[in-house]
């Protein structure tokens, strides 16, 4: 429906309920993390773009932070390099590194700084080895398959985790009316770039910005059961006992643990969210929708 046969009684009506939440959430920093997955239609990453544009529009302040899996495996595959993940997270060996850094340091954030831009916003894109504001260590991860008594510790290359944020940069460019997009890419004191799952990057940076909301924005309508049905309001135990019994598994295993993390750590809440749903973004911060899995300290 084009807004022409749109009935103008109702247009305004949106508009007016969505004061409360204007108020609400004015001046505020809100997280946005937009994974690969989602990108995947031109028509959703334009609605995306134009949601942020309106965001900062009314006095809120967007931090978008990207993923890329799937557009750095397809460059992957052209260069005939296999793709490996372990516990949702890439196996990333140093040729793997660049095009990790290529993807999403290069193609991915600038397409998203150039639509938001396109859209009248003011963009700025970012890795976190601008001004080393993500300075990363690299990331040890556990791995217990069911024939095994105890877990083992795999190095699987250069992923990091984060050590710690400086939020100086993002914090200047937002007082400036630019927009941060941020690239999930992190360097340690003798500068070498890690691979940061991107979600673990958003959580952090939330909890570094004292962020009002964290939203993950992804390809499923939220964290679901074993029948597809969305859960929300998780408690820690739960979280676990689901990823346990395998209802949990690759790329929402780090979603999860840092939208929890985030709560506990003092961002008021965490949502995450079905990307491919047209302007997802404000139907969460505008409305009563309440699409996909909301998670709070209270949880
Ligand atoms: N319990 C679950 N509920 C929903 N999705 C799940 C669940 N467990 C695993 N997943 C998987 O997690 C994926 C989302 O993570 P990921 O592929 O990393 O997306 P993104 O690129 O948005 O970060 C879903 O497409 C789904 O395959
Ligand atoms: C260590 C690790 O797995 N890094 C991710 C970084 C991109 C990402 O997180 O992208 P999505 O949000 O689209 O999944 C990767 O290499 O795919």
């Amino acid at each position: 429906m084009n807004s022409a046969s749109r009935d103008p009684q109702v247009v305004v009506e949106v508009l007016s309920e969505a004061l409360p939440y204007i108020q609400q959430f004015s001046g505020k920093t809100v997280v946005v993390k937009y994974g690969g997955n989602a990108m995947t239609e031109d028509t959703l990453i334009n609605s995306f773009a134009r949601d942020i544009v309106l965001m900062k529009e009314v006095g809120i302040n967007p931090v978008v932070v990207h993923g890329g899996g799937p557009q750095i495996g397809s460059l992957l595959e052209k260069l005939n390099i296999e793709s490996r993940f372990v516990n949702g997270m890439r196996v990333t060996d140093s040729q793997t590194m660049d095009v990790v850094e290529m993807v999403l340091g290069g193609l991915v954030n600038k397409s998203i700084v150039n639509l938001i831009n396109q859209s009248g916003g003011k963009a700025i894109g970012l890795t976190g080895k601008d001004g080393a504001q993500i300075r990363a260590r690299q990331l040890k991860v556990e791995h217990q398959s069911p024939e095994m008594t105890v877990p083992e510790i795999i190095d699987i290359g250069h992923v990091g985790e984060v050590e710690s944020i400086s939020t100086d940069l993002i914090e200047m460019l937002a007082a400036r009316d630019f927009i941060p997009v941020i690239a999930p890419i992190g360097v340690d004191g003798e500068g070498h770039s890690y691979n940061i799952n991107a979600d673990l990057v958003a959580g952090k940076l939330a909890e570094a910005l004292n962020a009002e909301k964290l939203m993950l924005l992804t390809n499923v309508a939220g964290l679901m059961n074993g029948e597809g049905k969305v859960l929300t309001g998780l408690s820690t135990l739960q979280v676990d006992a689901l990823i346990a019994d395998g209802t949990i598994y690759g790329g929402m295993l780090p979603k999860i643990r840092c939208a929890l993390d985030a709560v506990k750590n003092g961002v008021n809440s965490a949502h995450i969210i079905d990307g491919r749903v047209p302007h997802a973004v404000l139907l969460e911060i505008f409305t009563n929708a309440g699409v996909g899995t909301l998670i709070t300290d209270a949880s």
